[in-house]
């Protein structure tokens, strides 16, 4: 009998790295993340999170290393055809246009997945396919509510959700989620929470979560990334992270 295939990683990087003129800002990290896996990525302020999901999602070039795929190697593959491949990713700062309304905001990233052109002119029919996407990954996020407001008279905490709306229009089958609490009021944390556990087990994404909130991280994801002076210290369970004196002298900056 045939030994059963080995799962490849959804995504893998070998021996990254990102040097600018003598600074090396990222050095030799090395991982793999599984199908359906979601990994929280924690560290020090400039330890690289950032820089790491740059380099996985194109917008910029390692200078040593590999970044594969499902098994293929986009190393230099322009953004656009990563986002192809099913590579989506939310950003630290707000990425929506303030004056169009959470449906055309959400409507515009199913659009431009279905390969249909820009036209921020035509007003979207209710029934055309970019236009139901839309209004589906909006009612995901809870916000059919607001579906005609103006993404810049959103909440922090609405405008991280239409983001993950307009994340999730792209059908994306591994996620890159930049602090996506980050600014959330308190009390939008757990609906936030919610909504990213579900596009994990519902969806089925593959996710890495940058995240300064310990508590959100700890109780989200299947294991922990911990970066540090642009390394990665450490990749395993919540749990053995957080007992791992390593992580806590450097990240923690005593025991726990
Ligand atoms: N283009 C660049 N040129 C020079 N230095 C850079 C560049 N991009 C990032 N850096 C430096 O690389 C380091 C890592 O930055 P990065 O933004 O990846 O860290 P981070 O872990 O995401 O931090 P934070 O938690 O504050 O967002 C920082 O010291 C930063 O100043």
């Amino acid at each position: 009998m045939d030994a059963p295939a080995l799962a490849l990683p959804a995504l893998a990087v070998d021996s990254l790295g990102l040097q600018i003129g003598g600074a090396r800002i990222l050095q030799d990290v090395s991982f793999a993340v599984g199908a359906g896996e979601m990994i929280g990525v924690i560290g020090p302020n400039g330890a690289g999170k950032t820089t790491l999901f740059n380099l996985i999602s194109g917008v910029l070039r390692p200078t040593q290393g590999s970044i594969s795929l499902n098994g293929r190697e986009i190393t230099a593959a322009p953004i656009h055809r990563r986002a192809k491949a099913g590579l989506g990713r939310t950003f630290q700062t707000s990425n929506l246009f303030p004056r169009l309304s959470v449906l055309e905001n959400v409507r515009l990233a199913a659009q431009a997945k279905m390969g249909g052109s820009f036209n921020l002119l035509r007003f979207p029919s209710a029934s055309d396919e970019a236009t139901r996407i839309a209004r589906g990954t909006i009612s995901e996020v809870g916000l059919t509510g607001q579906l005609t407001t103006a993404a810049g008279d959103l909440s922090h905490g609405e405008k991280r959700k239409v983001e993950i709306a307009v994340l999730l229009a792209t059908n994306p089958a591994v996620v890159l989620l930049d602090e996506p609490m980050a600014g959330v009021a308190s009390g939008d944390v757990p609906s936030l929470s919610a909504i990213i556990r579900s596009m994990h087990r519902d969806r089925g994404c593959t996710v890495m979560m940058v995240e300064h909130h310990m508590d959100v991280v700890l109780g989200l994801v299947d294991r922990v990334a911990v970066m540090h002076h642009g390394s990665l210290l450490a990749l395993d369970s919540p749990d053995a992270v957080m007992a791992d004196p390593t992580v806590q002298s450097a990240y923690l900056g005593e025991p726990v």
